[in-house]
């Protein structure tokens, strides 16, 4: 499972494991990062900001490492309810982190940027107590040069472990990262077996790509509206999944279905395939969409969607 470009040279060292939080504002490519870590596709990933809702663990095992990595919603100033609770599952992650990794998008830092984000990060960076590893992510966005002086820049923000500079998109720096977040973690057991790369469930793993596709298909601010929930799911080959698509309001539903039923059925065959590949066989994918009145301010609905 774990390729050769991730694990570290086996050697006399003590075996370390513990759970490191990555943190980071929206889009700023969690996601990608956790998956490039991983190997595979376990979170989602979108070219739009707030996606992830739940916490999803990754776990990623070497030969004398298992780092536990918790991907998180993405901090931001919360105004609704399911906003609210997003950066509470982030912040209340970090008790249990033995380490935290703190990504930034470093390709959007000009100077001016620079000092409005160094007062936004203050302030979560105040709540943290656990050692911090900064990552400057999208560094292929930016010329090399600009690296150093941002860089040693960031070093005056926070006592940081590290700042390493990578790619999450492909994978640059990936690996001195992971060896920087090793050396933070405790000695102690391997958790979990060395070919699971998660702790999600397949559900779990097929309702985030029905998400994913929801808000790579559809404009503005649908997909924000959406949840979706498996009602069943039927192993074998091919694995039959049925799935209700929540959404507030009549008019959200009529763009989900799209003219003549198309959009729906783009999302439907785009979200089967990249199942199917997760899953490694056939999937047959039922969707179904269902209009429940301001869900995302509904306690009992965000109970049942593990955001509470
Ligand atoms: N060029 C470049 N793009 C990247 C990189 N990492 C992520 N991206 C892109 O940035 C966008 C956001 O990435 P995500 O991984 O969904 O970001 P996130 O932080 O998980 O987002 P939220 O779910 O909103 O918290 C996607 O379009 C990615 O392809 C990178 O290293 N380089």
């Amino acid at each position: 499972m774990i390729s050769e470009k991730n694990s570290l040279s086996a050697s006399s060292a003590p075996y370390r494991s513990g759970v490191v939080t990555i943190l980071g504002a929206p889009n700023v490519g969690k996601s990608t990062l956790l998956n490039q870590l991983l190997q595979q596709k376990i979170a989602i990933v979108t070219p739009k900001a707030q996606t992830t809702r739940n916490r999803i663990m990754g776990i990623v095992t070497g030969p004398d490492f298992q780092i536990l990595l918790l991907d998180t919603p993405g901090l931001h100033a919360a105004k609704e309810e399911i906003n609210r609770r997003m950066v509470k599952i982030a912040l209340a992650s970090l008790a249990d982190a033995d380490a935290v990794l703190f990504l930034v998008d470093c390709s959007v830092w000009n100077h001016d940027k620079r000092i409005s984000k160094a007062e936004e990060y203050a302030g979560y960076l105040k709540k943290i107590t656990k050692p911090v590893v900064l990552a400057l992510n999208k560094q292929d966005l930016i010329p090399q040069q600009q690296l150093l002086p941002i860089m040693d820049w960031c070093r005056t923000l926070h006592p940081f472990a590290s700042v390493v500079p990578v790619s999450a998109l492909s994978g640059q720096g990936v690996d001195v990262l992971l060896a920087e977040l090793v050396t933070l973690l405790p000695e102690g057991p391997q958790y979990y077996p060395e070919d699971l790369p998660t702790d999600a469930t397949e559900r779990f793993i097929a309702a985030e790509i029905i998400r994913e596709k929801i808000f790579l298909l559809i404009r503005k601010e649908v997909p924000y509206s959406t949840a979706v929930v498996i009602d069943s799911f039927e192993e074998g080959d091919p694995a039959v999944i049925r799935a209700t698509i929540m959404v507030e309001r009549d008019s959200q539903k009529g763009i989900l279905v799209g003219q003549k039923g198309k959009m729906l059925a783009t999302i439907r065959q785009s979200a089967a395939a990249d199942i199917a590949q997760v899953l490694d066989r056939r999937v047959r994918l039922h969707l179904w969409i269902k209009v429940s009145k301001d869900w995302t301010e509904n306690t009992a609905i965000l109970r049942d969607l593990g955001l509470v």
